[in-house]
């Protein structure tokens, strides 16, 4: 067999016959930007000097992973003089929790797909749009989808919009999730502002800022101590009284796993113990890229299923996204009502 394999992108190796039309592995002369020599695994010791098609995909796609400070430029230009504004909040939506930016004024919409070098979302719930506009007298814009590690990007690519946010201008991330709850006093519509957070995919050894260090974003060894901006964290408890939701606003520490599978039993027991209060697969990337650039961080998790830490058999314990898309659903309202209030807050505090 002359093939060999290579990533096609989506995670699948792919074994190419020797489409390039130089079935004795030669050099031809022929040159190419993305050229990269390889030895030819037919054992004939000569050097294969054209890529395939296949193979230049997946060039690209590493290319695309690593989103250099002036791609990040463009992508924010593109936003900011197609918007014609300067936002100063940022918001990403959580699952089923879009209506966060529905509620935007005069917004202008950026499909992901018209985005030059923006991935798509490929998860319900997660509709691919930027809408940029005005709330409460301040200047946002909101992801009405985010990207998650176990749709195949990695976390420098899923945060890599918070770096867009940055540089559009924005001072303040608002970011949300859906998440289980671990924490036995934890109901499901209950929200929980996130203080802190465990984050297993560092644990593993992955980081949104691995890789080199471009310190116009941020220092190479970021402090993560206060990520989460306390003043904040009051206002909202404060909001929370005035809206009567008191007793279902609670503060702890969320945790976020790969995804996209749920939680065994074992697990979530361990997560307790480590003092996890909420379980989910996002916001801890974007959170550590915000702080790296030195954004305020206001965070909070929609608790949409109560996490089983017991062993039992009933089937009405397990999770499902349905049933994290209609709890969002529900609760959307005192969840659109608590941002645009903190929101205002914000505004007349910098007016
Ligand atoms: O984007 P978030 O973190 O809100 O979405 C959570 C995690 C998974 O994407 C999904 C599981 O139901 O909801
Ligand atoms: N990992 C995880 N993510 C979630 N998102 C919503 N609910 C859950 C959950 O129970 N676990």
């Amino acid at each position: 067999m002359t093939g060999y394999k290579v990533a096609n992108g989506n995670g699948t190796a792919k074994t190419n016959g020797n489409s390039n039309g130089h079935s004795n592995g030669h050099c031809n002369g022929h040159k190419s930007a993305d050229y990269t020599a390889q030895e030819n695994p037919t054992g004939s010791g000569k050097i294969r000097c054209e890529l395939t098609p296949e193979e230049l995909r997946a060039l690209r796609v590493l290319h695309e992973d690593t989103y250099p400070y002036e791609v990040i430029e463009e992508i924010a230009d593109f936003i900011t003089k197609g918007s014609g504004m300067r936002p100063k909040i940022g918001i990403i939506c959580g699952s089923g929790l879009g209506s966060l930016a529905d509620i935007i004024q005069d917004p202008k919409i950026f499909e992901y797909e018209k985005i030059p070098n923006f991935p798509v979302s490929t998860v319900e719930g997660h509709a691919g749009r930027l809408v940029v506009g005005t709330l409460e007298g301040a200047t946002v814009m909101a992801m009405q989808g985010r990207f998650h590690f176990y749709e195949g990007y990695p976390l420098a690519k899923c945060s890599m919009p918070v770096r867009v946010m940055k540089l559009c201008g924005v001072e303040y991330l608002f970011a949300t999730n859906a998440a289980g709850g671990i924490n036995p006093r934890f109901a499901v519509g209950d929200i929980m502002l996130m203080h802190d957070h465990v984050n297993m995919l560092g644990f593993a050894g992955n980081s949104p800022l691995q890789g080199p260090n471009d310190p116009r974003f941020g220092p190479r060894f970021p402090a993560l101590v206060n990520s989460y901006n306390k003043d904040l964290i009051n206002k909202a408890i404060e909001i929370g009284k005035a809206m009567g939701i008191e007793s279902n606003i609670h503060v702890g520490v969320y945790s976020c796993l790969g995804g996209p599978n749920y939680e065994t039993i074992a697990e979530l027991k361990a997560l307790r113990m480590m003092g996890v209060d909420a379980v989910g697969m996002s916001t801890v990337h974007e959170v550590i890229t915000a702080r790296h650039c030195d954004m305020k961080v206001f965070a909070f998790s929609l608790i949409t299923n109560k996490c089983a830490t017991e062993y039992s058999d009933k089937k009405d314990e397990e999770a499902n996204h349905e049933e994290v898309m209609a709890v969002a659903k529900n609760r959307q309202k005192a969840c659109c009502e608590l941002v645009s209030r903190l929101i205002r807050e914000i505004h007349l505090a910098s007016a």
